[in-house]
């Protein structure tokens, strides 16, 4: 079997949820926005498929790394098409981004697990099939009811809980927003949460990633005061000096890196730095799901979690083939907007959550998204 076409398919759907300028969403008006879904055809008929952003699928990566890469080739040697794709990278003047390299390789294991029948989270390993959600919520903001103050968040942490959410991450307020960063706004967000819920949810805070060493302190020593679970991306994370210092300095657990290139490698170093007390990693952020499976064998290797950073198929298929993450993402979330109504173009969500805060693992062959095949072809634009 051969890979014959690798395709781009840009159409139009509605959505609710708007950037800030700092690239944060937000709910704000219907709009109409644009997504990729592409596609990996073999000389058999056997497709896989992933959904992007446009740009980031855009015609000029696909024709000089996608194509160049993976016609020809067999779908199942996965490992050597994504190690070849690593090596145009460092040559492609950061056109070929890591979550480019992302898409492509999730839409190589969606025709792999289409093709043999079978869930991907099972050919990863199958470690459960079913797992707990933390509720994570969109960044503060400054819309009324919506994420706007201390209490917002707690009465929204509140009505999280009796969905059935045992776990609940906040991300705090962010320029734009007008009195952003505050780091004790932050920690009066945390405190009405951690009053909202009582002391048996598990809590943790994702606020501004570009903090200084002593405003990360103070927040840390007050997220310990209110036993919160982790602290997550306090300050740059390429400065890994600032969380080894951080992580000497708190008892809570410092989690990261996320937003951080250099894949496993990076994490490695990380980790034999005692930069993190966590492992983090996300298909997106480190170029797939096989890397992101490296960074969880290697947190496992030095018993540490790796908490699987990102909501979605390939977050959640790697999440239940592995025993070192405790959670999975699903957000982000908001007062305003209802996460449980899939996008117009799928049937149906991934992740559903029951009561009791587990979602299961769908059981469909492949990455396991519900494709409204029909929605897409009307309302393709190219
Ligand atoms: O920083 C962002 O863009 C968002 O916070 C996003 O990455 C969110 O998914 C996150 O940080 N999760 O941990
Ligand atoms: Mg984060």
């Amino acid at each position: 079997m051969k890979i014959e076409s690798v395709d781009v398919t840009v159409f139009t759907y509605p959505t609710r949820r708007v950037s800030d300028s700092a690239g944060h969403s937000h709910p704000g008006p219907e709009s109409l926005a644009k997504m990729a879904m592409l596609t990996i055809t073999t000389d058999e008929g056997d497709c896989g498929y992933s959904f992007a952003p446009p740009e980031v699928v855009r015609p000029y990566v696909v024709n000089a790394f996608f194509r160049k890469v993976l016609v020809g080739q067999d779908p199942f040697n996965r490992e050597r098409i994504w190690q070849d794709l690593v090596h145009w990278q460092r040559g492609s003047a950061h056109q070929l981004t890591e979550r480019a390299l992302s898409f492509v390789e999730q839409a190589l294991w969606d025709l792999i697990g289409r093709k043999l029948k079978m869930p991907v989270y099972k050919l990863l390993g199958g470690y459960r099939d079913k797992v707990p959600a933390y509720g994570s919520t969109m960044c503060g903001d400054e819309l009324e009811g919506g994420l706007s103050t201390p209490d917002e968040f707690g009465q929204f942490a509140e009505k999280l809980v009796a969905r059935g959410y045992k776990a609940i991450k906040l991300h705090t307020w962010m320029p734009p927003v007008a009195f952003a960063p505050d780091p004790k706004m932050d920690v009066k967000a945390c405190a009405a949460v951690r009053e909202a819920v009582g002391p048996d949810i598990d809590l943790m805070l994702d606020g501004y990633h570009w903090y200084s060493r002593s405003q990360a302190l103070y927040i840390g020593k007050e997220l310990e005061k209110l036993n919160f679970a982790w602290f997550e991306e306090p300050m740059e994370e390429e400065s890994m000096a600032s969380y080894i210092w951080l992580s000497e300095n708190l008892s809570i657990d410092v989690l990261g890196p996320e937003s951080l290139g250099g894949k496993h490698h990076s994490r490695a170093d990380w980790v034999k730095a005692g930069a993190c007390d966590i492992l983090r990693a996300g298909a997106n952020g480190v170029g797939g799901i096989s890397p992101t499976m490296k960074v969880a064998a290697l947190a496992e290797s030095f018993g540490m979690d790796c908490e699987v950073h990102g909501n979605g198929a390939a977050s959640l298929a790697v999440v239940g083939a592995i025993r070192n993450c405790r959670w999975y993402e699903r957000g982000l979330l908001h007062p305003f907007l209802e996460y449980d109504e899939p996008a117009a173009y799928l049937n149906s969500i991934v992740d559903p959550m029951d009561a009791d805060g587990f979602v299961h693992l769908p059981q469909r062959p492949g990455l396991g998204e519900d494709i409204n095949f029909e929605y897409i072809e009307i309302n393709t634009v190219s």
